[in-house]
């Protein structure tokens, strides 16, 4: 690929994937973490953007702190809702295809399959509904953005940011020595960073808009999400099921949101490694990395 891409958040788990796969891939890539640029800033955002005049503009930057989003709507909104606007505007200043990074938590959980992309929305509190206004706002301004949603983002970047995910919290449970207890009354896809770094540059490649979901391909409870972690990670705390009832918190999540990746698929992307596969490799990845 020989076209200019600029990532906002490449430090994120997904951002670094994306710079990575991006730059195998011959494109001249450009990224910016938020210490450089906070897309919260219109005329940061404006500026960056227009100093690389590229084809491509990727938004790997969010606010995802889903329980933290119900005291402090304001700021998720402000991350994920009006800075998309930003990016957005800036993109269609210089011509640029927007591609940006939504969720399986706009669904409200009620489906008995697979969430499709014509699937009705439905979020469930403050981060969902902020996730879901920057879905708007990219389509609002921009005639052709790429908008992939995800689920339970887990990529070896997460070892080094504030947020890490559900892996490195499980393993830091079980070194706590505590019981571990996790609902298995919610499912979701969790899914692998750089499989979907890989695939978004893939739909970048062959010039795909609209709305696409990229989960993991595999609907797994938490809990059962969790036994397969300790499993493959040889570690055996006491983990225990839950239920939503017993494990409060304070936003409410969908029960159900697998995302359905038969769209992707049926544009000839390559399919997502299965759930062990992918929790393997990021163990050896994880491993190496701290090793070095
Ligand atoms: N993680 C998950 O489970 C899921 C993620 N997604 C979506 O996928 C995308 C990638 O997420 P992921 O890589 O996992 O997230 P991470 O939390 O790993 O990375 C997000 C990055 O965005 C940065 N950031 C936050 N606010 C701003 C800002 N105002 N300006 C610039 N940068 C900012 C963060 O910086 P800092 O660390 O300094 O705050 C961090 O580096 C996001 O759109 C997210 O909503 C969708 C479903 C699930
Ligand atoms: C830590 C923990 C979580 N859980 C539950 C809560 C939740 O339903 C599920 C996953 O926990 P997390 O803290 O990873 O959940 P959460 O922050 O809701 O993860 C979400 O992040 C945002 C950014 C997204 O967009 C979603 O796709 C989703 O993956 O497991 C337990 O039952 N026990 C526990 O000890």
């Amino acid at each position: 690929m020989q076209k200019k891409v600029a990532i906002f958040g490449c430090a994120g788990q997904l951002g670094v994937e994306l710079m990575r796969e991006f730059s195998a891939r011959g494109a001249k890539v450009s990224g910016w973490e938020r210490s450089h640029v906070d897309i919260t800033s219109a005329p940061a955002v404006e500026e960056a953007v227009a100093s690389v005049d590229p084809e491509i503009v990727v938004n790997a930057a969010a606010y995802n702190m889903v329980d933290v989003a119900e005291n402090e709507p304001y700021a998720a909104f402000q991350a994920n809702g009006l800075a998309v606007r930003n990016l957005a505007l800036a993109s269609r200043q210089c011509g640029a295809q927007l591609v940006h990074f939504s969720t399986d938590y706009v669904f409200d959980g009620t489906s008995d399959r697979p969430y499709v992309e014509t699937d009705a929305t439905h979020p469930l509190g403050a981060y969902a509904v902020s996730k879901l206004a920057g879905e708007l706002y990219a389509q609002a301004y921009l005639p052709n953005p790429l908008v992939i949603r995800t689920s339970g983002v887990f990529g070896p970047g997460g070892l080094r940011t504030a947020r890490g995910n559900f892996i490195e919290l499980m393993l830091r449970m079980a070194g706590e020595g505590k019981t571990i207890r996790v609902v298995e009354d919610h499912v979701a896809s969790p899914t692998y960073a750089p499989a979907l770094a890989a695939r978004t540059v893939d739909m970048v490649e062959k010039g795909v808009s609209g709305v696409i979901h990229c989960g993991g391909g595999t609907p797994i409870s938490w809990y059962r999400y969790a036994e397969l972690i300790f499993r493959e990670a040889g570690l055996t705390p006491e983990l225990k099921p839950t239920t939503e009832r017993e494990y409060r918190t304070p936003a409410r999540r969908p029960k159900f949101s697998p995302l359905s990746n038969a769209k992707m698929e049926s544009l000839g992307i390559e399919p997502m490694p299965s759930l062990e596969t992918a929790v393997r490799s990021y163990l050896q990845l994880r491993q190496r990395m701290l090793a070095s």
